[in-house]
């Protein structure tokens, strides 16, 4: 077994590698479609490659493959929670959530996070480094064959932080979506940020049709200093107007994640100063109830202020929504994700 991870290479990099070992173009779609169609774990299953030409891949490249390390399913909705041992023996987690509309997995993209925002879990014990796009892929390839049902959506919510992981995970959307493989739409996938406003400019610029969501939880600097220490370098007029950018560029509305904490950021007069700074950006509102993370000490208000919360903003011109929360049993929801199993550790 070779040493490079055949299954991260986008459709044009497979190209040019099998123009490097000397071999006709059409035998990059063909080891394309067994990686990303058909799925297969080893070299020894691409049955319309000559035999030399296995052996001679298998010396070069290996296929990536990851191990469902344990699976967590809720007795309140189905959600299932995914804890995936990648090849080196860390593991992640991924969450596959079950919606009317069809199937949606949550998907880690790093092991860990450095962004160390105070309400996650996920930036507990720092980042060990970060997912390439073949361990991305099989996050969502390992829950389709385990459910057996087809993945519909992809939303990169799970732990890390995708823009700090910008090459490898635009490589995964561009094989996500290529039509000889999974084929999932764009359209269908969301990326969640907590405000790296210079890969927001640089994403803006490959005009995906993703849905770009990003994570704000406050609605001044004073507040999201104290949460989210990305702010210290990236204050909130920096990224909003980023996010203006992003808007013009792609045509895409932006989707802001506001976790409530109670006593914190949940007042109405929050509510109004951030329906003024996100007026004219066509932006969609996500509350989310802050989740209980056992380290960080945050709590959520009742429903009532929630609900307050979001009248407000409604009053004011900006769509908001309560996100409906799934797989709580389970410990599934936003920012509660760990790279351990906590019962493990
Ligand atoms: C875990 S992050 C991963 C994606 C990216 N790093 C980000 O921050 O947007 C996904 C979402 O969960 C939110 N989140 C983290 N901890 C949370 C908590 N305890 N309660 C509710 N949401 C939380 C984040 O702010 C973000 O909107
Ligand atoms: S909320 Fe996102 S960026 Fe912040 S620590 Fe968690 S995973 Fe990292």
């Amino acid at each position: 077994m070779g040493g490079l991870d055949l299954k991260s290479y986008t459709f044009p990099e497979l190209e040019t590698a099998v123009a490097e070992l000397g071999l006709p173009r059409f035998r990059a779609g063909q080891i394309f479609g067994w990686l990303h169609e058909k799925r297969v774990s080893t070299f020894a299953e691409m049955s319309n490659l000559p035999a030399s030409l296995r052996g001679q891949l298998d010396e070069k490249f290996y296929i990536n493959a990851i191990r469902i390390k344990k699976r967590l399913v809720s007795n309140i909705d189905g959600t299932v929670k995914y804890l995936y041992e990648l090849r080196d023996g860390n593991c992640v987690e991924a969450v596959l959530m079950r919606y009317r509309h069809g199937n949606s997995l949550c998907i880690s993209t790093q092991v860990g996070c450095r962004m160390g925002c105070k309400f996650c879990a996920s930036t507990l014990a720092g980042r060990v480094r970060d997912l390439t796009a073949s361990e991305m892929l099989d996050e969502v390839y390992t829950a389709q064959a385990d459910s057996g049902e087809r993945v519909d959506g992809v939303v990169l919510m799970g732990i890390g932080e995708p823009l700090d992981n910008f090459d490898n995970v635009m490589a995964f959307l561009e094989i996500l979506s290529d039509a000889r493989g999974l084929n999932l739409s764009l359209r269908h996938v969301s990326l969640s940020t907590c405000g790296l406003v210079d890969r927001i400019y640089e994403l803006a610029k490959r005009k995906l049709q993703l849905t770009l969501s990003v994570s704000l939880h406050a609605p001044n600097d004073t507040i999201r200093n104290l949460s989210m220490p990305i702010n210290k370098k990236y204050h909130i007029d920096r990224l909003l107007e980023a996010c203006r950018d992003y808007f013009e560029a792609t045509g895409r509305r932006i989707s802001f994640e506001y976790a409530l904490i109670a006593g914190v950021n949940d007042a109405p007069e929050h509510a109004a100063e951030l329906a003024a700074r996100l007026r004219g950006m066509g932006a969609h509102v996500n509350l989310i109830p802050v989740n209980p993370v056992a380290e960080t000490g945050y709590r959520r208000g009742d429903r009532a202020a929630i609900e307050r919360f979001q009248h407000e903003l409604q009053r004011l011109g900006v769509n908001a929504t309560i996100r409906r929360e799934l797989g709580a049993d389970i410990s599934a929801a936003c920012g509660q994700l760990r790279r351990q199993d906590a019962a493990l550790e």
